[in-house]
């Protein structure tokens, strides 16, 4: 083992197993999926690292050793595929999913065990507006068929993920909103059996290699009306159309899914930084006094400040990710049941906490690539790869800007309900002290109140502040004259900004609310310590909110930053513990700068020798191309 890493290793202030376990749900949890990875995957002779196996093979060592609970699949499969997307992934996050929640029985019963499929929803012309996609579906009550039709050449879909030629079950959404299952056997590679489909594949991509995007245009192609899943919807047989308890429960995949990437963010991000703060431990460079030997790079302010609080935000995604499945399942089993009461809160927490936590994942990323210098540039260190794979979930489950404006609309809607007296609960009931007044800038001592509680409050009330502030856009649009639409429309740059601060606000709540349940006094410390450093780190990134919300003084100010010092140098000490806690095995996270044994450089020799180019001590393009070239010169 590399000697600076075991130094680093050595005089741990809290245990990190039981670290690990809190980030599991307990111990059981962490036993069970090393099981899972040590002994179903890892020491399975079937199971060549070396070669992406391929999905039939998965499924059937799946069914062998009995994994029926989404979380061990999940943590089998990452295990399986490593850092990297897996073929048909849309299969299992989005086309059995929408089986499960938007079938009737009978149509359970009939499809769910027996295909893999696709979900087809976007059109060239349209994936973020989804009441302009142009796909019809008439019903011919004759034949008892849905005439499916794709009018325009922006309403021939695109993007579906996994658009496997051989066959290519469909959720399928189009006019009027319906989820439709289209059934669509293809024999051969891409050659319809039925006339009227024309598919292929959409191209290269930035990435995201490993899933085929398809397109799909159909010309007056017939399915049978039960084709139509008609768990919430149904068209009878006369032609007669029931509506749903809401339109918006087409869209209940998407809220799934939201919900899903929340804490995703949150493991790319870990495993981003156990790369780099473990390569930053090991890696020696420059010198910080004449004379003396090259410093780890770790110990400049400057890394640290690179990387220390994209590990505390990695802890704080990690535990909204928690919240958020668990704040999903509680919220759809009631809708399942009927209740539908909290269902535009959870739309606005999902689509805003999916773009607040991949919007920061994302650029954390790239720090954490840029940390690690020129060998964070090579994809031996897995960095490249990892951003190419995650940035798309920007864009892609509701392109973030729009999520963003979704989650302004309920924070609006909420604001104005507050204004005219009614009593609000849930994530946005701190807006009932905007109305009384209450929300007024608490006495701000000269010295910072670092209390973990009085941040969370001081985020609150910046969050408030700019909801009232992009309200107060809308309606000083409003008496200059201009509609309801181009208030909304002139005033959304407050709108993102009041979003993103609820948002940021909801995560800190949740990061104190975990730190308050830890019993492990050292686990409780560090733990604590990362807390604050996620809230100062964020006081001073927008520390004109706080100034504006008359939260912070201009006086204060340069504590934030000398706050923010001393945090750096806290977490020091326990860096490489704390990545450690998370948890990743070398084989998943597969990055040469990341090893747990920190042996960077020897196995960064063998990687490279080990490159296609490196099979012969010439390369052919010399004898190829060079060479003749030599003899005519
Ligand atoms: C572990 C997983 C990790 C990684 C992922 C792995 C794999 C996936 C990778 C790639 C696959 C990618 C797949 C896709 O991208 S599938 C396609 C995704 N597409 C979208 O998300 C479309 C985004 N657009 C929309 O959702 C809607 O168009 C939008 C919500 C923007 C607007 O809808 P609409 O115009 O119908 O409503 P509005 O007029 O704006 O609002 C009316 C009203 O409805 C409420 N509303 C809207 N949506 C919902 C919802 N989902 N649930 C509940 N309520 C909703 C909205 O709040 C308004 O309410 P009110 O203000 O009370 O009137
Ligand atoms: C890797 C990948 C995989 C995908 N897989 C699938 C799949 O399997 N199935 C599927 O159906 N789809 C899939 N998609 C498509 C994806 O869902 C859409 O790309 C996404 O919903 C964004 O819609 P769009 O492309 O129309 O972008 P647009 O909405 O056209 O976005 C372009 C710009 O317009 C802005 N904009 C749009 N509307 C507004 C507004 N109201 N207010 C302010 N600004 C706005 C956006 O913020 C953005 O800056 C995939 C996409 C990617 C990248």
């Amino acid at each position: 083992m590399n000697p600076d890493i075991l130094r680093e290793r050595q005089n741990a202030t809290f245990d990190i197993e039981k670290l690990t376990n809190i980030l599991d749900g307990g111990a059981e949890r962490t036993n069970r999926r090393r099981e899972i990875r040590e002994v179903l995957v890892l020491n399975d002779p079937d199971f060549d690292y070396g070669t992406p196996t391929s999905l039939p093979t998965m499924i059937l060592k799946l069914r062998e050793y009995g994994i029926s609970d989404p979380v061990e699949i999940n943590w089998y499969k990452s295990m399986y595929w490593g850092t990297g997307r897996e073929a048909l992934g849309l299969h299992y996050v989005m086309f059995l999913p929408t089986l499960y929640t938007q079938c009737d029985s009978e149509q359970f019963n009939k499809w769910v065990p027996l295909i893999i499929g696709t979900y087809a929803q976007t059109e060239m012309g349209h994936g973020t507006h989804l009441r302009g996609l142009e796909t019809t579906a008439t019903f011919d009550p004759a034949t008892q068929e849905f005439v499916m039709h794709s009018p325009t050449v922006t309403s021939i879909k695109w993007w579906p993920g996994g658009r496997n030629p051989l066959f290519l079950p469909l959720i399928f959404l189009s006019i009027p909103l319906s989820a439709s299952l289209f059934d669509l056997f293809l024999s051969g590679f891409a050659l319809p059996t039925c006339s009227g489909i024309v598919i292929g594949d959409i191209g290269p991509k930035f990435g995201f290699d490993a899933v085929d995007n398809g397109y799909l245009k159909l010309e007056h192609v017939r399915i049978p009306r039960e084709n139509m899943l008609m768990k919430y919807a149904q068209v009878k047989p006369d032609g007669s159309y029931v509506k749903p308890l809401s339109s918006k429960l087409t869209y209940g995949t998407m809220v799934f899914i939201r919900s899903l990437i929340v804490g995703n963010a949150g493991i790319v991000l870990s495993q981003c930084c156990t790369i780099a703060i473990r390569y930053s431990a090991v890696r020696h460079q420059s010198e910080i006094r004449a004379g003396e030997a090259e410093p780890q790079i770790l110990d400049y302010q400057t890394q640290q400040h690179k990387l220390f609080p994209l590990l505390a935000t990695a802890y704080a995604f990690l535990f909204a990710g928690q919240y958020m499945i668990d704040t999903y399942n509680r919220i759809s089993g009631d809708i399942n049941q009927g209740d539908l009461s909290e269902m535009p809160e959870l739309h606005a927490l999902s689509a805003g906490l999916k773009a607040f936590t991949t919007w920061t994942a994302n650029t954390g990323i790239e720090v954490c690539r840029m940390s690690c210098g020129g060998h964070g540039y090579s994809r031996s260190s897995a960095l490249p790869d990892i951003y190419v794979e995650f940035t798309p979930s920007c864009t892609y489950e509701g392109e973030n800007t729009v999520m963003m404006l979704q989650t302004a609309r309920f924070l609006m809607k909420s604001y104005r309900q507050v204004q005219a007296g009614q009593q609000l609960s849930g994530a946005v009931s701190y807006l009932n002290k905007v109305h009384h007044r209450v929300m007024a800038p608490q006495a701000v001592s000269s010295q910072l109140d670092l209390n973990l509680n009085t941040l969370v409050d001081l985020y609150e009330i910046r969050a408030a502040m700019l909801v009232e502030l992009a309200a107060q856009s809308i309606q000083q649009e409003s008496a200059r004259g201009k509609c309801q639409e181009d208030s909304w429309n002139n005033s959304t740059i407050d709108l993102v900004r009041a979003s993103d601060a609820h948002c940021h606000y909801m995560v800190l709540k949740m990061f104190r609310d975990k730190v308050d349940q830890i019993e492990d006094p050292g686990v409780h410390s560090v733990m604590s310590t990362l807390a604050h450093l996620y809230a100062i780190h964020g006081m001073g990134n927008f520390t004109g909110d706080f100034l504006q919300a008359g939260v912070l003084t201009g006086a204060q100010v340069p504590s934030v930053s000398k706050c923010l010092k001393g945090l750096l140098a806290e977490v020091r000490p326990s860096a490489v513990l704390l990545v450690d806690a998370f948890d990743h095995h070398d084989k998943m996270l597969n990055s040469v700068l990341g090893r747990h044994d920190g042996n960077v450089y020897e196995a960064m020799f063998e990687w490279a020798r080990s490159s296609p180019l490196n099979r012969t001590e010439v390369h052919e393009s010399f004898h190829k191309h060079l060479k003749p070239l030599q003899a005519k010169l």
